[in-house]
């Protein structure tokens, strides 16, 4: 009764052998990277800064075009922006400065022409995840930056888009909420199961979030080293076996900034 559909199983997004240049006069900044997302799958992109992963995500958003190769979702060509994607950035004031908190989460319903009475409940339910239903009648500028990039997850959270795509939204946050988050987070994605591509630099958060890990190597002409798969039921809290996928993922990252294989002992 349980068993996964065809759907399920099937690719939602395909990514093909892609890879960018930002001039014809510099080296490729990431390389020939494959990488299939299922519907429903929590992915999250680990590599050393700089190696491409934002560059990745902008062409999943369409924000960018690869170089060469392709991604597609559900088998249609990805050439521009959609609303089958939201994309919530980090430390990107992108809040609407004239309008309140409750009002900037409501904004992309709006513009889905969802009614108000709709809008109020589903502005005021993604509040409560990230603990600001009290903030809701403030603007932006009586908030603090970390408060502003809550309203952004909220307002991510907010829509019905099939893929959130989300670039180290929690990088901004002191140690406490970002924890808070990354449990609620985990939650909401076990009860709506949309599909994420989630941008991280840290290794629990990525055990903490993802069914797969893709790590980067370093760049110029970054790939896609390895993909760990993390078997941990949810919510996952910080036992032995926690611990063991943590250090796995430093040795993996770690061979992964020398663009080296990993050595054999520490093989999955
Ligand atoms: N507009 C641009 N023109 C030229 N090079 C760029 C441009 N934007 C980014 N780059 C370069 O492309 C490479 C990849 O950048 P990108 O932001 O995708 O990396 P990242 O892995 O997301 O880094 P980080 O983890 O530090 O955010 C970097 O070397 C960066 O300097």
């Amino acid at each position: 009764m349980d068993q996964p559909t065809r759907t399920e199983l099937a690719p939602l997004l395909e990514i093909s052998s892609i890879s960018y240049r930002y001039k014809a006069s510099l080296p490729p900044v990431m390389e020939d990277i494959s990488l299939d997302i299922s519907y429903g799958e929590f992915f999250v992109l680990l590599g050393p800064s700089g190696c491409g992963k934002t560059t990745i995500l902008n062409q999943v958003a369409g924000f960018e075009r690869p170089t060469s190769g392709e991604i597609r979702l559900r088998d249609e060509l990805v050439t521009a922006p959609g609303p089958d994607r939201t994309v919530i950035f980090q430390g990107h004031d992108s809040l609407l400065g004239w309008l309140t908190v409750r009002q900037n989460v409501e904004f992309p319903l709006k513009v889905a022409g969802v009614r108000p009475a709709e809008r109020r409940e589903r502005a005021e339910s993604a509040l409560r995840m990230v603990e600001l239903a009290n903030q809701a009648d403030k603007f932006p500028h009586e908030l603090s930056g970390g408060m502003k990039q809550r309203v952004q997850i909220a307002r991510g959270l907010v829509t019905e888009s099939r893929m959130l795509l989300m670039d180290e939204p929690f990088g901004a946050l002191d140690a406490q909420t970002r924890t808070t988050l990354q449990l609620q987070l985990s939650d909401i994605w076990e009860r709506e199961r949309r599909t994420v591509l989630f941008i991280t630099h840290d290794i629990s958060e990525a055990v903490i979030l993802a069914d797969r890990v893709g790590v980067m190597s370093a760049g110029p002409s970054a790939y896609l080293h390895s993909i760990v798969p993390i078997d941990l039921e949810r919510p996952r809290l910080r036992t032995p076996e926690f611990n063991e996928y943590v250090a796995h993922l430093e040795d993996v990252v770690s061979a992964a900034k020398r663009r080296e294989p990993l050595a054999s002992k520490d093989a999955a």
